[in-house]
């Protein structure tokens, strides 16, 4: 299926709910589970540190460092089954992307807090490829000065979610928890770290 644009004021959204055929979004999600060192990564949160209630790996290009909480950070490096996703959306996105973000939500209590993926070294215009493999989970998006203003979408196997333009600099958004219950879902955002935030 294609891409199509999601109509939402200040943001830029492109989405396809079949990017990866069913057979391929399988076999990603069963490598990615076992080739990927995933760890649970400590966050601080109001002057405290605690466990994310979900498993990470962030996935990158030697020289695609990144800086989380104050520290600097060397990427994993690529597995291979990653590469031909990594071309293709290179070549349909018309941009490459040196780093990934890797989330494993475990079942319905695991999630992700309200953010922006606004961090310098991403620049201020990031394109963010988000892939979704397993359980359908809802995500959210909310406008910053107009709270009122949000999109629900649920992300479905093999779903591709694009973020661009402004996106970040307008909204926040989310992956609740939910009480109903569901099975395992790993998340794949594809970024750009911008060369001169990387020495
Ligand atoms: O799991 C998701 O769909 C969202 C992940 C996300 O927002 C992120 O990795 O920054
Ligand atoms: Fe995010």
């Amino acid at each position: 299926m294609p891409l199509r644009p999601l109509p939402l004021r200040d943001a830029e959204l492109a989405f396809d709910p079949q990017w990866l055929a069913a057979a391929e979004a399988d076999a990603l999600l069963a490598d990615l589970r076992e080739a990927l060192p995933w760890t649970v990564h400590r966050i601080r949160l109001f002057g405290r540190e605690h466990d994310s209630p979900r498993l990470s790996c962030w996935i990158g290009d030697p020289d695609a460092s990144y800086r989380y909480s104050g520290t600097r950070f060397a990427p994993q490096p690529w597995p291979p089954v990653l590469n031909p996703v990594r071309e293709r959306l290179a070549t349909e996105l018309g941009t490459g992307f040196n780093s990934v973000l890797a989330n494993r939500y475990r079942d319905g209590r695991d999630a992700m807090g309200w953010h922006s993926d606004n961090e310098a070294e991403l620049g201020p215009t990031p394109v963010i490829a988000s892939l979704s493999l397993g359980a359908t989970r809802r995500f959210v998006l909310k406008h910053r000065a107009e709270p009122t203003r949000k999109l629900v979408i649920e992300l479905p196997h093999g779903s591709l979610l694009v973020m661009a333009g402004a996106t970040q600099q307008h909204y926040r958004h989310a992956l609740p928890r939910t009480a109903r219950p569901v099975d395992e879902r790993i998340n794949l955002t594809f970024r750009r770290i911008l060369p001169s935030a990387t020495s």
